[in-house]
């Protein structure tokens, strides 16, 4: 993938201010964390507002697509959060199944954690049909019990042929100063952050800005 269509995927974002420098700067994907319990969540009226806010407020025509995160949540919960907020895509960060995959409204992209035991072999075996029934997939780091937005990265050889591919993001740990490194050794389909672009917890529209350009011009 020639890094000027990439596609970057800004996560966790909690500010219709944050998603409209996002979004100005060039993201692909905007992602909203629905899901209990984690530093990022918003809870589904929240989400709608900074959905909204930001839909009005955004000053550039791209459009990037909203992406809202869940992790093993009922999936009328999930379809109603995502009718209200307008969502286009959903995440599913836990140990959903193709049953409750079928019971999903919207396409899905899902996220697979990259353990210390996993191998190419292993990765392939559960990527691939994913991608057969036409679904995204996150490659994100699994260590240290780890289950999205950990700021930690994982073996990106292991990665290697299979983050190429279409509808595959690679995540974890990725910032402005290492994601031209990822690129130029993966050539990802798509990048994905949420930590490397906060500072002290919060989204630093500096490091948005400078993680989208390092990633385009990679
Ligand atoms: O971001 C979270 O806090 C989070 C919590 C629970 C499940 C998933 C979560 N994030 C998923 C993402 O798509 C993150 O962008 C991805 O894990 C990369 O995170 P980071 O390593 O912090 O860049």
């Amino acid at each position: 993938m020639a890094s000027e269509d990439i596609q970057i995927k800004i996560c966790g974002l909690r500010s219709a201010n944050a998603a409209i420098v996002a979004s100005d700067a060039g993201a692909t994907h905007l992602g909203f964390n629905f899901i209990e319990r984690v530093r990022r969540q918003v809870s589904p009226e929240d989400g709608a507002q900074i959905i909204a806010d930001y839909m009005s407020g955004r000053k550039s025509l791209n459009r990037p697509h909203l992406v809202g995160l869940f992790r093993d949540q009922d999936s009328e919960f999930v379809n109603e959060t995502a009718r209200n907020a307008k969502l286009d895509y959903l995440q599913l960060c836990g140990d959903e199944d193709a049953d409750y995959i079928s019971k999903i409204d919207l396409p899905i992209i899902k996220m697979i954690f990259v353990k210390e035991a996993s191998t190419k072999s292993s990765l392939t075996k559960i990527v691939d049909p994913l991608l057969d029934e036409g679904h995204g997939v996150i490659l994100d780091s699994g260590v240290k019990s780890s289950r999205g937005g950990s700021g930690t990265s994982f073996n990106w050889a292991l990665a290697e042929g299979i983050v190429d591919r279409p509808n595959v993001f690679l995540a974890g740990g990725l910032n402005p100063e290492n994601v031209q490194s990822a690129i130029k050794q993966l050539s990802p389909w798509g990048v994905d952050v949420a930590s490397g672009v906060e500072t002290d917890g919060v989204k630093d529209p500096e490091r948005i800005k400078a993680f989208i350009s390092a990633a385009r011009s990679a």
